[in-house]
């Protein structure tokens, strides 16, 4: 079977409003049996982007392929959409008056009742949710109706699942609990998933590949540890590890002798130590953070953030030795 599933070519879609939107000149491959996240923040396209490979919008230029066959758009077919790909919403759209069990088997045909009921079954096996079966979706909690949605989507031998925005219901709780069932998911039915998020941790977490989006632009593309590392553009190290930027003239006065424009680090490549020598920098505040700590550090006028493991050891007003050996540089 080959390798990409869906391949984007050159593509453009803008809708007619006074500033530019949508997304411009985009261009991908997705590997089959991957998970795919495209990040971005609100308004850089994601959702379009989405839309389109699902063959919800025209595309004003460029194609999306499904196994190398071009996906029609609304215009060409009577349902929109893709027959091997299901899509889920942030609102689920779940029949809520009808139980668990029958808003899962309405996706499959009458022609064999028996293996309607074993694949129904099966599908709520897998995601969890047999104790459910006879429930009302109006019974149900929103990270439960989410699983139901996502059975609905899986029963029907659907290859590709669109999800958008799939966390943005449920608490931090259940988004670790449902973000490690989507992966499991996929690795135990093969199923192709992409999905959007404004959250970068998802991707992180999630996804074996990592796309990210501003203003309707892809800027990269790649595994989420090779971005994270080595980011391309200043955004990409902002969105993903609310990374520290300095002009080459801010760095300067922390020591720090830069080539480019602008010197990028991550907080936690931020080596600190008790100081008592001249390149010492006080902390100006101390953010707690759950099992870290963020420190806000001020040396010259320029201030930095840095990760302290130990919490409590460096507190306000304290001076510490902050080398950052690891840094980044960026032309503007
Ligand atoms: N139907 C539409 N008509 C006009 N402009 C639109 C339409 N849909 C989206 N846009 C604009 O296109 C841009 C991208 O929108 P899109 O919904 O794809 O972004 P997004 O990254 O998914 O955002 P969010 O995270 O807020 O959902 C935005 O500027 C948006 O206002």
């Amino acid at each position: 079977m080959e390798e990409q599933i869906i391949t984007v070519k050159n593509l453009t879609k803008q809708y007619q409003t006074e500033q530019a939107s949508g997304v411009k000149e985009i261009s991908f491959d997705i590997k089959r049996g991957n998970i795919v996240a495209i990040i971005g923040e609100s308004g850089s396209g994601k959702s379009t982007l989405l839309k389109c490979i699902y063959g919800l919008l025209k595309v004003d230029s460029g194609e999306v392929l499904f196994e190398g066959k071009r996906i029609l758009g609304p215009d060409e077919q009577l349902i929109p959409g893709h027959k091997q790909m299901k899509m889920v919403t942030q609102d689920f759209s779940l029949n809520i008056y009808a139980k668990v069990y029958d808003n899962i088997a309405s996706m499959l045909s009458n022609t064999n009742v028996q293996s309607k009921q074993s694949k129904t079954m099966d599908m709520m096996e897998h995601l969890h949710i047999m104790h459910l079966k006879d429930k009302k979706i109006t019974e149900l909690s929103g990270g439960e109706q989410q699983r139901v949605a996502i059975a609905k989507a899986l029963v029907s031998d659907t290859s590709v699942l669109l999800l958008d925005e799939p966390f943005s219901q449920v608490d931090a709780l259940l988004k670790n609990q449902l973000r490690a069932d989507i992966k499991r998911i996929a690795a135990d039915t093969g199923v192709t998933v992409i999905m959007v998020s404004h959250d970068p941790a998802d991707g992180l977490f999630l996804s074996d590949e990592l796309l990210i989006l501003k203003d309707g632009k892809l800027l990269q593309k790649g595994k989420p540890a090779d971005i994270y590392h080595h980011p391309d553009h200043i955004y990409t190290a902002q969105i993903l590890g609310n990374a520290v930027v300095l002009s080459a003239e801010d760095a300067l006065k922390l020591g720090i002798n830069a080539t480019k424009d602008n010197v990028v680090f991550y907080p936690e490549w931020v080596d600190l130590k008790s100081s008592w020598n001249s390149r010492r920098f006080e902390v100006k505040d101390v953010y707690y953070k759950g099992f870290y700590e963020e420190l806000l550090l001020e040396r010259n006028g320029v201030k930095i953030r840095a990760i302290q493991l130990n919490r409590g050891e460096h507190k306000k007003n304290d001076h510490v030795q902050a080398n950052i050996d690891h840094f980044l540089e960026y032309a503007i």
